[in-house]
């Protein structure tokens, strides 16, 4: 089987399958407020258009994101759930959250230069079991350049100006760390965390507190709801800790462990196949079968550090595989593909190796792996654009495009033979984590990506305490508070920051004078787009996916990193302008002044 007939070209995705997706997903938002088009009059692709008239500050629809991602150098201003980014613990807690995650960031930047002379540099940073501390330098995202996370080669050549980069950098972060203690001693930051010192007003604000993973991996949730449905969806697969005894020994070979999953994997030959050569699947806990796919903990630990290193959004393309897998997995294990199949309902094809439709110890035949996989597929097949390295806009300072491209092609490349070396899936597994399709989803971030934004209960504290009355208590108040935000300094009011995949607002077209907006909301998971002014039944919704309030050409050098050019009214008329200024001899600028609107769809930076 190829891969392909998951990735069919845009062109030839066909209009019915995508139309009735479409229409469920609306459906399923509660509302005809709009529709999808599959293709707009001016060439933009798909586009999102009303049904109705909506008023301005009216809600068009309201959206949970399939799958979203906390950035990794965001993860030391927030304490949020790993599934829906809701803040959590108590006010305290995120304070000494941030100031103990600034603080390990300035020591490790304070540490960097003696440290220097050895490989990439990798993070070493804490190692501690909470959330990642310091920010790793080589975040990707848009620009992977940066010679990439992976140490070899061109580093060295510049070492001399990177020494004094680097001295530069760790004084300054001297200097900073001494400032924060000066205002906060250690003691009083570790109190904070532990939730052992309490600030006036803080119960005005309160949080659900956190629920580990019930692996103990590190993430926390907003409460067990979140916690199963995150394991449900892609965490049983990605969760990085050991497993337990029990279901390590059953995939060491002793038998299928209790689920039928496990019956499954030793129906598909998946048992004892395969095992790491490098003794992996000896060590107790690292490895076990889940929904039929061989794990191997220790495994996706390398995948997840080599993705925070490199490129964060491989770690949000291995949720869309592991919940494309879990899907795929539970329409065989409930014999759904077999018998879609049966009835002739499905475009698989390929031969049948089995007729049995409904028992999963039995081999499922390739015809219901494919038509599983489909079905397990189906929320980003519509989604799909180009592979990453096409993808991706060529940065400035880059001379050579396909070198450039190759980079990015072998850092995917990489990636993905870390995440096959922990996913073992001989059912889907060939079809599925192809480099074609784990770079088709990169490239769907990059391409579709939103970048959500959830604001900080920490920033409403101190703006609670700041508006307190003027008296006694006021005063009191900030003596204990005025420390904590000299010491924060801007780092007080740091949002949320994520990037999320929605399989609605993804079809909604830019404009550089949009007619809606986007915001997140913190306390249920969603992203709602609103009406910016009247729009009439009919017209396209549009957003604006950058700063719009940037002069022409800016936009469009900013647009080239979503990898189109502009052809919205606004654009055109720009260019139009442009072009007759020039051809009476005038040299004036573009017009521009639309107002500071910001743009909350948007890439990662
Ligand atoms: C988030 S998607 C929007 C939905 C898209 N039209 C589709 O077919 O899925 C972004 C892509 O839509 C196209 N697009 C969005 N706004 C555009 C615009 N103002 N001018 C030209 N193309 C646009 C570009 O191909 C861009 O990469």
């Amino acid at each position: 089987m190829s891969a392909s007939f998951l990735l069919p070209q845009p062109d030839s995705v066909e209009e019915e399958g995508a139309r009735a997706y479409y229409n469920e997903v609306v459906t399923a938002l509660g509302g005809p407020n709009v529709e999808v088009r599959l293709s707009t009059e001016d060439g933009k692709g798909k586009g999102v258009f009303a049904t109705k008239d909506i008023p301005e500050g009216e809600t068009v629809f309201t959206e949970v994101p399939l799958v979203s991602l906390q950035h990794v150098e965001n993860r030391g201003s927030a304490l949020v759930c790993y599934r829906c980014l809701r803040f959590v613990g108590t006010v305290e807690q995120q304070i000494g959250h941030k100031l103990h995650c600034l603080v390990e960031e300035l020591k490790a930047t304070t540490a960097q230069p003696q440290q220097q002379g050895g490989g990439p540099d990798g993070g070493g940073a804490d190692g501690g079991g909470g959330a990642g501390a310091a920010a790793p330098s080589g975040s990707v995202g848009a620009g992977a350049h940066a010679g990439g996370g992976d140490g070899n080669g061109d580093q060295e050549e510049d070492d001399g100006e990177h020494d004094s980069v680097d001295l530069e950098a760790a004084l300054k972060a001297g200097e900073r760390l001494e400032q924060v203690y000066s205002h906060v001693p250690p003691e009083r930051i570790e109190a904070l965390r532990s939730g052992a010192e309490k600030l006036p007003l803080s119960e005005d604000f309160q949080l659900p507190p956190p629920v580990p993973c019930r692996r103990r991996c590190g993430e926390v949730f907003c409460g067990q709801a979140c916690e199963a449905a995150a394991w449900e969806q892609f965490h049983c697969l990605l969760c990085t800790a050991p497993a337990p005894a029990e279901a390590a020994q059953a995939a060491g070979g002793a038998g299928p462990s209790t689920s039928a999953a496990s019956a499954a994997a030793a129906a598909t030959g998946q048992e004892g196949e395969e095992r790491r050569e490098d003794g992996g699947g000896e060590e107790e806990g690292q490895e076990e079968v889940v929904h039929g796919v061989r794990v191997d903990r220790r495994a996706l630990a390398a995948f997840v550090e080599h993705a925070k290193d490199t490129n964060e959004i491989f770690i949000l393309a291995a949720q869309v595989l592991a919940s494309t897998l879990i899907r795929a997995a539970r329409a065989l294990e409930s014999g759904e593909a077999e018998a879609a199949v049966a009835a002739g309902s499905s475009a698989a094809a390929g031969p049948s190796t089995s007729s049995s439709s409904q028992q999963p110890q039995q081999q499922p035949s390739a015809a219901a792996c494919r038509a599983a996989l489909q079905a397990g597929w189906r929320p980003y097949v519509y989604g799909w654009k180009r592979v990453w390295w096409e993808a991706v806009a060529v940065p400035e300072d880059v001379d050579s495009e396909e070198e450039f491209r190759e980079q990015l092609r072998a850092l995917a490349a990489d990636s993905l033979e870390l995440l096959t070396a922990a996913l073992h899936d001989s059912r889907f597994g060939p079809d599925l984590l192809t480099l074609e399709v784990f770079g088709s989803v990169v490239g769907l971030f990059e391409l579709n990506n939103l970048g959500l934004s959830v604001g900080s209960p920490v920033e409403d504290f101190f703006l609670a305490v700041d508006e307190e009355e003027e008296g006694p208590d006021k005063a009191a108040m900030c003596k204990l508070t005025g420390p904590l935000l000299d010491a924060l300094d801007a780092e007080y009011a740091t949002p949320c920051e994520a990037t999320a995949f929605l399989a609605l607002q993804s079809c909604i077209n830019h404009s550089c004078d949009p007619n809606c907006t986007a915001a997140c909301d913190s306390g249920d998971r969603t992203a709602t787009v609103l009406a910016q002014r009247d729009i009439a039944a009919g017209d396209e919704v549009t957003l604006a996916y950058i700063d719009v309030s940037l002069p022409y050409k800016r936009r469009q050098a900013e647009l080239r990193d979503y990898g189109f050019v502009c052809k919205c009214e606004r654009c055109t008329a720009d260019l139009a302008a442009a072009r007759a200024r020039k051809a009476a001899g005038g040299g004036g600028k573009a017009a521009g002044g639309m107002g500071a609107l910001r743009a909350k769809i948007g890439k990662r930076r």
